[in-house]
């Protein structure tokens, strides 16, 4: 029968439609699941053979589950700019140094994109797995996004149009990309499928290399070898090495180890991840955070020579024989530090973690090592190639004082300096302590208050330098002349035989 009315023609595919639903719902209810996967199958045959369209989906995560799929972060970068004009739902996140918000589209929203005339539809969407029955974790939401387009588009949209979808939404993510201070977060449930290993906040540190006290040859030395690794991609590539360079700062407290740090995350826009290395648990568990991390991104542990015993003289304790209440001691201390969930992360874990093979994935990583006592680390950790460039970061010199002078007073030359020059020849300060005297105390200190103050600190410092000296020497002289009085005693310890008589016969 062909319908003759528009009316007609609407109830014939309604009541059509209403049967297909009715006979779906009656397989779905009472036929065994064979006949229902049949049924399914078929009819998504059917509808292809009517339905011009094709659907591709691109989910959050893929089958190995420990990272977020680059092509969902792409679409998401891509969509959140070119979505905000045209959906009617959206999200907003704070952007980019928390001054805007970022618009993207909301989830089951859809909105319409062109390409060479070709329209596509974009939906973003999730499936909600349920908990399983006496399950630990929590529901788990997987979250995608739907690309539909005509068929007669397929070669276009598979191939150049997807492609300048991940290509402008990498370059989204750049200029957009609010970079993050991550941290471990102990206590972490792994492994589940929300729970990321690391919690961040906004990376906001203000330093740069531009303000940091350092000589200005080193200074530049420092930014070229940084900058060039950041554009090597292919040259590491060409020589077969993973993409990722480790630094060593040494030097006593407040020389500007954490400052260079940040001035390096600010330099090349990379995310920080500051490790905490007694707070994971074993060698897997670093493992797994390793993997967590980005490209373009800093690895720091700070004061490597006390976050574990990396020093390599464990060994050498235990290879001396042990007392028995020694032993017993030490296997206290073993069962308390096992009790309190210290960590279990070894030097060869930490080796691993630096050059093994999982460390090459994502590239474009710097690993950076901080350390007051550099010689109590074991060579192994810090031999070239693991940490390929060791910086040494000391004592103020006057090159850095006046980088920090004009910084904090504005000042790029004073009378009071040629004192300051003399008196940072005779002593050591450091530039944390520099920094400190030139920082103003109240609205009414002036340049040569704060100067002064410095003067002050350094005369302090040098006549502290002095008495230790003095000290020092008195020390060691006392212990010559101890050490000359036993000399004298072990060479002469009894009186010879002939002296004896000699004195006799004298008497
Ligand atoms: N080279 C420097 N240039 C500019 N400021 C510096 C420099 N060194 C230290 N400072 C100032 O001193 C403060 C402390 O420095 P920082 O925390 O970087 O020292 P550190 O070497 O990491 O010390 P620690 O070994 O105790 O961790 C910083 O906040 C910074 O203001
Ligand atoms: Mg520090």
């Amino acid at each position: 029968m062909v319908p003759s009315t528009i009316s007609e023609m609407w109830t014939t595919m309604g009541s059509t439609i209403a049967s297909f639903m009715f006979l779906w719902a009656i397989v779905r209810q009472y036929c065994p699941y064979e006949v229902r996967r049949y049924f399914e199958k078929y009819t998504h045959r059917i509808i292809g053979v009517f339905y011009p369209y094709i659907k591709i989906s691109i989910h959050e995560f893929t089958g190995d589950r420990l990272k977020r799929s680059e092509a969902y972060v792409a679409v998401e970068a891509y969509l959140s700019a070119n979505s905000s004009k045209s959906a009617k739902r959206l999200k907003a996140e704070m952007g980019k140094d928390s001054t805007n918000l970022v618009l993207s589209m909301d989830e089951y929203e859809r909105v319409t994109d062109e390409y060479r005339g070709a329209k596509v539809w974009w939906v973003a969407s999730k499936v909600v797995s349920p908990t399983r029955p006496m399950s630990y974790y929590p529901e788990q939401e997987k979250r995608y996004y739907r690309l539909t387009f005509h068929k007669r588009y397929r070669e276009m949209i598979t191939g150049a149009y997807l492609e300048h979808v991940v290509k402008e939404g990498k370059e989204i993510r750049v200029r957009n990309r609010q970079r993050k201070l991550y941290t471990n977060s102990p206590g972490y449930k792994w492994p589940s499928y929300k729970q990321t290993m690391w919690s961040h906040i906004v990376f906001e540190h203000p330093a740069t290399f531009e303000t940091m006290a350092l000589d200005p040859d080193r200074k530049k030395e420092i930014i070229e070898d940084l900058v060039t690794f950041s554009k090597s991609k292919e040259f590491y590539a060409r020589i077969g090495k993973a993409w990722k360079r480790g630094y060593l700062l040494y030097g006593p407290p407040g020389t500007g180890k954490s400052t260079m740090i940040a001035a390096m995350a600010n330099l090349l826009n990379y995310d920080v991840y500051d490790l905490e290395l007694t707070a994971v648990k074993d060698n897997t568990e670093l493992r797994k955070l390793l993997i967590e991390t980005t490209s373009k991104s800093i690895i720091v542990i700070e004061d490597i020579d006390c976050s574990l015993d990396l020093t390599g003289q464990r060994k050498k304790k235990a290879e001396k024989p042990l007392h028995v209440d020694e032993k017993e001691k030490m296997d206290k201390e073993k069962k308390e530090s096992k009790e309190e969930g210290s960590s279990k992360v070894t030097l060869s874990g930490l080796l691993n973690f630096i050059d093994g093979l999982w460390s090459a994935c994502g590239g474009e990583r710097l690993i950076v090592f901080t350390t007051n006592y550099v010689e109590k680390l074991d060579p192994a950790l810090i031999r070239r190639g693991r940490m390929d460039k060791h910086i040494e970061l000391s004592y103020c010199s006057f090159e850095g004082f006046k980088v920090l002078a004009k910084n904090y007073l504005n000042l790029e030359t004073h009378p009071m300096f040629d004192t300051i020059h003399g008196l940072m020849k005779e002593t050591n300060i450091t530039p944390a302590d520099v920094a400190e005297n030139l920082m103003p105390k109240s609205p009414l200190d002036n340049a040569e208050k704060c100067l002064s103050s410095l003067i002050q600190a350094l005369e302090e410092a040098k006549e502290e330098a002095a008495n230790r000296n003095a000290e020092k020497e008195a020390a060691a002289r006392k212990i010559a002349e101890q050490e000359e009085a036993t000399s004298k005693q072990t060479e002469d310890p009894i009186p010879a035989r002939e002296d004896v008589g000699r004195s006799q016969e004298n008497n």
